[in-house]
């Protein structure tokens, strides 16, 4: 039986073995806001943007992502310590548990699609128990033509059930809460959590194996801007590091927050349709543009409200990983649609809890290929679940969750691309100066702004570099509107015996994690290595 009010289009969901279920199908973020409030998971903030809570999940939990362990994935997938093999047949059990489950219900459907670039266009199917679940996907994704939809094939299903728990003794998940990729069925299950990000990860997660193996196309976890001579910048970075903060730049297109695909035809495409921003204290003068985006549309997740519906972005009572997702429109200045050419800048975030490395360096080659296979830098708190303080991580290709191919594969494809492109490498440190976390503060966002506008202006050129003495890594001695002693991080230690110590012990967790990718690693590699 299908209930035919708000419904734009019909579908049956039988045919997926969703039984008698009240569809709505396509509604638009304004429906699915009243409905949200109406079923009281919601409410409206004074922003006009609806905020809700997601429940029990406010983050990613690792131990719930799985792949499917089936003929066209067991040769290719790296297994790893990330990748979770999941049996084939308890796929298909749980499958029909939780389809079965979202039957007799009333549930949401949308069609949307992945990828700017349409050469490489993904067609996506979502099915949300919740409307505030099926808004953040009208948000993330590309959005269809109506046109289009009456000849709609999805490449993927995304099934997404928060209220239904897994049973880990049967159905072979490791707790309640799971996020399975089937690369055979092309289905992406989530159950147990209402964190949207599981949503817009899933789908990345899936094109991360896709867009390389069929289209030799190399998927980045970064966001991209492009400046008003066409020069595109890749900022690559883990959650938190800042890759949507400092890509929403006035001065520059926004391509995207996240997720990219760079082509063989050298262009950059985003894979998404929305932002989707830490609020962390979040102010207007900080951060206009992701500020300002908060309007109607947009999603506050686990954010604290007063009676008046404002917002408190200091609260962080729920979680640290308070978010927005608005769709890319919300922000003024962006690149349409969302392609730019091959990058001249790349820039490598990563949040050093160490306090250790330089808040801005130019990377070798052999340093970029080293630094990017390494991925150092801190899961800062709240986006995975049972980190409460920024924790030191390598996190290969900076996005290690969500790669299902052997970290080498992604980084043989990048140095290619950057020495075709002879594209410029920075390491920027938006983590701690003046001491590991506890002892010092993180960077100020306004000298981070300012040693990558100077980086993309060419402002750095001519300035005078020095090396670190344990890194290796060239830093700018000079850099407009940044004061020269935080250029160099020792000196903005006050004992300079526990820096190097610091610093030293950084380089030796650096070598343990990369003597299991030296196999792997040519000499030029190897001598991006920290040199002491
Ligand atoms: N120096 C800095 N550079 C970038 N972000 C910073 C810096 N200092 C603090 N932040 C904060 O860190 C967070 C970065 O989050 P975000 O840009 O959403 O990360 P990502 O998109 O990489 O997940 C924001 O809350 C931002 O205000
Ligand atoms: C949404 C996530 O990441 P990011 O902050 O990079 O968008 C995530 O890791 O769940």
């Amino acid at each position: 039986m299908v209930d035919n009010t708000q419904i734009t289009k019909t579908i049956s969901l039988e045919d997926y073995g969703i039984k008698n279920a009240r569809v709505h199908y396509q509604l638009s973020p304004e429906e699915l806001q009243k409905k949200t409030i109406a079923l009281g998971q919601g409410v409206e903030s004074s922003f006009g943007a609806l905020a809700v809570n997601t429940g029990e999940f406010t983050g990613r939990s690792p131990k719930d992502r799985f792949i499917v362990k089936d003929e066209i994935t067991e040769d290719k997938v790296w297994w790893g310590d990330i990748n979770i093999p999941f049996d084939p047949e308890k796929f298909d059990s749980l499958y029909n548990k939780v389809t079965n489950y979202l039957g007799d219900k009333e549930i949401f459907a949308r069609d949307a699609y992945a990828c700017a670039d349409d050469n490489y266009r993904l067609n996506i199917r979502v099915i949300n128990e919740y409307p505030w679940s099926n808004q953040f996907a009208f948000n993330m994704f590309l959005r269809v033509n109506d046109s289009e939809l009456e000849s709609f094939q999805e490449d993927w299903l995304v099934v997404n059930a928060p209220g239904f728990k897994a049973n880990p003794s049967v159905d072979g998940t490791r707790q309640e809460n799971f996020a399975i990729l089937n690369f055979k069925k092309k289905i992406a299950l989530i159950g147990g959590t209402g964190y949207t990000g599981e949503i817009k990860k899933g789908i990345f997660s899936a094109l991360n194996f896709v867009l390389p193996v069929y289209n030799n196309t190399l998927p980045m976890h970064c966001s991209a801007n492009v400046g008003e001579d066409g020069d595109t910048a890749i900022f690559f970075g883990l959650s938190g590091t800042g890759k949507t903060t400092l890509s929403a730049d006035p001065e520059r297109k926004l391509i995207g927050d996240d997720e990219h695909g760079w082509t063989k035809e050298n262009t950059i495409f985003n894979f998404e349709g929305g932002c989707y921003a830490k609020v962390i204290n979040l102010s207007e003068e900080n951060e206009p543009d992701i500020y300002h985006a908060i309007k109607p549309g947009a999603i506050l997740e686990n954010v604290i409200l007063n009676d008046n519906g404002d917002v408190d972005f200091s609260d962080t009572s729920i979680t640290q990983n308070t978010r927005v997702s608005y769709p890319i429109y919300h922000i003024d200045n962006i690149q349409e649609p969302s392609i730019g050419e091959n990058p001249k800048n790349i820039f490598f975030l990563t949040a050093d809890a160490f306090g250790v490395l330089p808040p801005i360096s130019k990377l070798t080659p052999g340093q970029a290929a080293y630094h990017f296979i390494s991925g150092y830098t801190a899961k800062v708190a709240g986006t995975e679940a049972g980190v409460d303080e920024p924790v030191p991580s390598f996190s290969a290709c900076f996005g290690a969750p969500f790669m299902p191919l052997h970290p080498t594969k992604y980084a043989e494809m990048l140095s290619r691309k950057m020495k075709d492109a002879g594209v410029n490498v920075w390491l920027v440190n938006t983590g701690w100066t003046g001491g590991p976390y506890g002892v010092g503060n993180r960077m100020k966002l306004k000298y981070t702004r300012e040693m990558i506008s100077s980086a993309l202006e060419g402002k750095l050129d001519g300035v005078e570099f020095e090396n670190h003495q344990i890194f290796g890594l060239s830093m700018p001695k000079t850099c407009e509107g940044v004061p020269a002693e935080v250029l160099n991080p020792k000196n903005t230690w006050a004992d300079k015996e526990a820096y190097d110590k610091k610093a030293k012990e950084l380089s030796t967790f650096f070598k343990q994690n990369f003597s299991k990718f030296e196999e792997y690693a040519n000499e030029e590699i190897m001598e991006g290595a920290p040199v002491d």
